[in-house]
């Protein structure tokens, strides 16, 4: 079993080039797959979800070749059929996107329950409320699910919830829908936006991304295109609070500061000095930061996906922080981890009570998803002695070389194989 060892490495320093979206990624491979003709992605990064789907979409007969780097060529048409591997489903959250995409083309779609990060309840009403909305019929067994339609008719669909994964499912299903469609209450993020994009440049009729009506009208062709993901903003986050774990300054290239407003407002509250160009976005952290209180909320607010590392910031600056996780109140394992660092930290209905300052001690500790790696990590960086993380199999969803790119700033970090290395690890999941 391999894990992360990381040792205190104050002061990291330098650049380093943010990849594409995960999120962003995920939906647009899904997207891809409407078109009639062969669709080219670009800045897709090499994550684990990224390969079970290139095995899940062989298995169906469309082709998704990688051509360099961050190159996937899709070919949908050669597609046989669209029952999909439970198990292989449930080993990341997304594979309902390749529900709304295929439902169209295919007529039945079966497809495992969604996976990916648990960290409590992850419902996904609202998906099978915008499917049931435009025709379809879904089935549920043990293991996996199955929708089918004939035919799909648009319809004026209200989400009780902001989704951001229900939003970009129901536009993936209405752009070849026959008439019109109108999402109500739809998810703002830049991966709904960027999904939208992609169909628009396939000859789907959608506006309204971005803001909360999203509307479409169904088209019968779907042309090829080149398109390119948005730079991951979760990532670039995760490198700037690192700055002020660390007390460094690093700069972040190839992103959209505008898709970290909340973010960078926020830790220019807590007293970090952050300068943004075009594409770039230096952090500061040598300065005196401040204890701060956040409650997480769906873009533009605060991502709750960036909860769990700046939670390892407020673990080392003095006086009390509140961080409330507000779209999953359960997302928290990766407080009792931190405290076997030495945190001191207190769990109250869906907040994390934070007294900062006291220092931490490397300790051998489990990331249970891919922002509690994270978090783990960066609290690694910051603690005396070593921290050996396991759980290595979440950064690998979430992260391209997450271990090169820090070391590149300077950390101290390797993957290391346990055997090799002489150390017995538990076995967690
Ligand atoms: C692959 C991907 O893009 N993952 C991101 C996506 O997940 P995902 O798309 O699963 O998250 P959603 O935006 O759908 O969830 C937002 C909120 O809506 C609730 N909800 C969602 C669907 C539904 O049918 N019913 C319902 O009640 C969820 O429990 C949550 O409280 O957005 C989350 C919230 O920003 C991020 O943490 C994940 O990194
Ligand atoms: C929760 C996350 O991912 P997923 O939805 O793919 O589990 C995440 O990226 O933090």
């Amino acid at each position: 079993m391999n894990f992360i060892q990381v040792e205190r490495s104050p002061g990291l320093r330098g650049s380093v080039k943010i990849p594409g979206s995960k999120n962003s990624s995920l939906a647009l491979l899904a997207a891809a797959c409407l078109s009639d003709e062969t669709v080219v992605l670009n800045n897709i990064p090499d994550i684990a979800d990224f390969r079970v789907i290139r095995e899940i979409a062989d298995e169906l007969g469309i082709t998704m070749r990688v051509d360099e780097p961050g190159t996937v060529v899709i070919i949908p048409a050669g597609i046989r059929h669209a029952h999909i591997d439970p198990v292989k489903s449930a080993t990341f959250r997304t594979a309902y996107y390749f529900v709304g995409a295929l439902l169209s083309r295919c007529g039945t779609v079966s497809v495992g329950y969604p996976g990916g990060d648990n960290f409590g309840d992850r419902p996904i009403d609202q998906h099978i409320k915008a499917l049931k909305a435009l025709g379809a019929e879904l089935t549920f067994h043990e293991k996996h699910y199955e929708t089918s339609a004939r035919q799909l008719n648009g319809a004026d669909i209200y989400f009780d919830t902001i989704t951001s994964g229900a939003t970009i499912n129901a536009m993936l299903a209405a752009v070849r829908a026959i008439g019109s469609t109108v999402l109500r209450n739809a998810a703002r993020d830049p991966e709904v936006v960027d999904t939208a994009q992609l169909l628009i440049a396939m000859g789907a009729r959608i506006t309204g991304a971005g803001t909360d009506t999203i509307r479409i009208e169904g088209v019968r062709y779907l042309q090829g295109c080149s398109y390119t993901a948005v730079p991951d903003r979760l990532i670039a986050g995760s490198f700037l609070i690192a700055a002020g774990v660390t007390g460094g300054t690093i700069t972040v290239e190839d992103v959209i500061p505008e898709h970290l407003g909340s973010t960078l407002a926020k830790l220019r509250e807590i007293g970090l000095q952050i300068e943004t160009n075009s594409d770039s976005i230096t952090a500061y952290g040598e300065g005196p930061l401040r204890a701060t209180r956040v409650r997480t909320g769906m873009y533009p607010g605060f991502p709750t996906d960036l909860q769990q590392p700046l939670t390892a910031l407020m673990a080392q600056v003095s006086g009390k922080s509140i961080v409330t996780d507000k779209i999953y109140p359960k997302r928290f394992a990766h407080v009792q981890q931190l405290k076997r660092m030495g945190a001191d930290i207190e769990l109250r209905a869906g907040s994390a009570f934070i007294k900062g300052g006291l220092p931490l001690r490397g300790n051998l500790v489990h990331a249970s998803d891919i922002r509690a790696g994270i978090c783990l990590l960066l609290a690694g960086l910051a603690a005396e002695g070593t921290t050996r993380i396991t759980g290595v199999y979440h950064f690998e969803r979430g992260y391209e070389n997450i271990v090169d790119s820090f070391r590149s700033l300077g950390a101290k970090l390797e993957v290391r194989e346990a055997l090799e290395a002489g150390i017995e690890l538990p076995q967690v999941n």
